[in-house]
């Protein structure tokens, strides 16, 4: 539904326009298809959301990168048909270079890696914008943020409970519980010996498991072609899924013995069980996630009222730089979108009020030509920390009450008149209606004691 200004817009362009008088096409109000505009109210909600990861991420020691939102398109040419790399923003350039918007961070992260040789173990983060080109299916977005946490260098299972620790802590800090969200884990390696007890090869794994990612959301008709392809018939699905229904670690051992996957599961537990953070988990055989270079534990947070897309995923993929033809080296990580976990806030009813921005003054000047004099008593606020607003132009004080209470603004100071003739200012506070009188020469040390 276009706004109301966009629909005037357009009507003044068809109703009264006589040939002589023809207006230039009116413009697209709108971003492009699948883009977003922040303006101040959906920034602060952003800034909100950022803060958070930061911290959570930043609280647990990670350092934070950043890389160009565009890449070379061979960075995601693994074949394993994937919907991230089945659906890249790719285009030549004007060098007729392959690029792409990147769709995921973890390849950018991989060549970064490959390019500086780091000291390992590193504790990275990023909030990047990761982008998408989806051809006829209306609606979705093609671009989100995306919160990425890695711990690259580390074997054992402690880097998977650390990611897994930074995750949860970010939750607590937006009032989100383990009784709103809970991390379902599980390992591509008991995939992956389910799939050899299933005759399939191993160098059909990273695909089958992407396939059966994807049985989640289609029937498996739509996939019969693909699973053909590999190989795969139905009854061998049918037997797979029945397994993987299991959310009981003892279950999947019986059919895949005490396996090294097993072990580090078991061991995934028990570090959350002595940290305190083992009731956000649960074992679930049948998450796979969709990204083909897993290859160890796999975990993804979900809303337990089930009625949101997954809020994050991740796991171990201790292959991907081999796969760029860098060193072995072992990898945790996972994704955290921006638009689910908002969806999930405003259902807790746990989504602050960013309508309003909030600043500290608001400074007005009641006489012609005080603006300037307005301007310097805002600046003795600022040196003091303060953030303040002044009002620009002639105005009645009314309105400069209204615009004040508009923009947030928690006090007034009125200069000019009486006072001002005394070397005085008025304050009042917008919340309590008080008012008091402040001599301009000490207002820097007022303000530090309010
Ligand atoms: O979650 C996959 C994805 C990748 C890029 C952009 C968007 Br929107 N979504």
């Amino acid at each position: 539904r276009k706004s109301s200004s966009v629909q005037k817009l357009n009507s003044s362009n068809s109703s009264n326009s006589s040939p002589s008088k023809k207006k230039p096409p009116s413009l697209n109000l709108q971003p492009p298809k699948g883009t977003r505009d922040f303006p101040p109210p959906l920034l602060r909600l952003r800034t909100y959301l950022f803060t958070l990861f930061r911290s959570a991420s930043l609280s647990h020691g990670f350092s934070e990168y950043d890389s160009p939102v565009l890449e070379s398109e061979e960075l995601y040419t693994r074949k394993a048909g994937e919907e991230v790399t089945e659906q890249l923003y790719c285009f030549s350039d004007k060098g007729d270079r392959r690029v792409t918007l990147r769709p995921e961070m973890t390849p950018s992260l991989a060549r970064i890696i490959m390019g500086t040789k780091p000291a390992l173990p590193i504790k990275w983060f990023s909030i990047p914008q990761c982008w998408r080109y989806e051809r006829m299916t209306r609606g979705r977005r093609r671009e989100h943020y995306q919160w990425n946490v890695d711990v690259w260098g580390v074997q054992g299972v402690e880097a998977e409970v650390e990611v897994i620790s930074v995750m949860v802590r970010f939750f607590t800090s937006v009032g989100i519980t383990q009784s709103d969200v809970g991390i379902k884990v599980n390992s591509r390696g008991i995939i992956g010996a389910l799939l050899e007890g299933l005759g399939i090869p191993e160098d059909k794994f990273a695909e089958t498991c992407v396939l059966i990612d994807k049985l989640e959301k289609v029937p498996v008709e739509a996939l019969k072609a693909d699973l053909e392809e590999l190989g795969i018939t139905e009854e061998q699905i049918t037997s797979l899924t029945d397994v993987l229904v299991h959310k009981d670690i003892e279950k999947i051992s019986e059919v895949v013995g005490d396996c090294p996957a097993v072990q580090d599961v078991r061991k995934l537990f028990s570090m959350c069980t002595e940290l305190g953070i083992v009731d956000w988990l649960e074992f679930d055989a049948s998450v796979i996630r969709g990204l083909s270079y897993y290859t160890g534990i796999v975990f993804e947070a979900f809303d337990r009222s089930g009625t949101l897309r997954a809020i994050a995923g991740g796991g171990r993929y201790d292959k991907l730089l081999e796969s760029f033809g860098g060193d072995p080296t072992p990898a945790v990580g996972f994704g955290f979108g921006d638009a689910v976990i908002v969806e999930l806030l405003k259902d807790k009813n746990l989504l602050p009020d960013f309508e309003k921005g909030e600043v500290e003054f608001c400074v007005y000047s009641m006489d012609e030509g005080g603006t300037a004099k307005a301007m310097k008593v805002a600046n003795e606020l600022r040196e003091k920390g303060c953030s303040v607003d002044v009002v620009l132009e002639e105005k009645k004080m009314k309105w400069a009450f209204k615009h004040a209470d508009r923009i947030g603004a928690k006090r007034v100071v009125i200069v000019g008149g009486d006072e001002g003739s005394r070397g005085e200012v008025r304050v009042k506070n917008m919340e309590s209606g008080e008012q008091e009188t402040v001599k301009v020469a000490e207002i820097g040390e007022w303000a530090e004691n309010i």
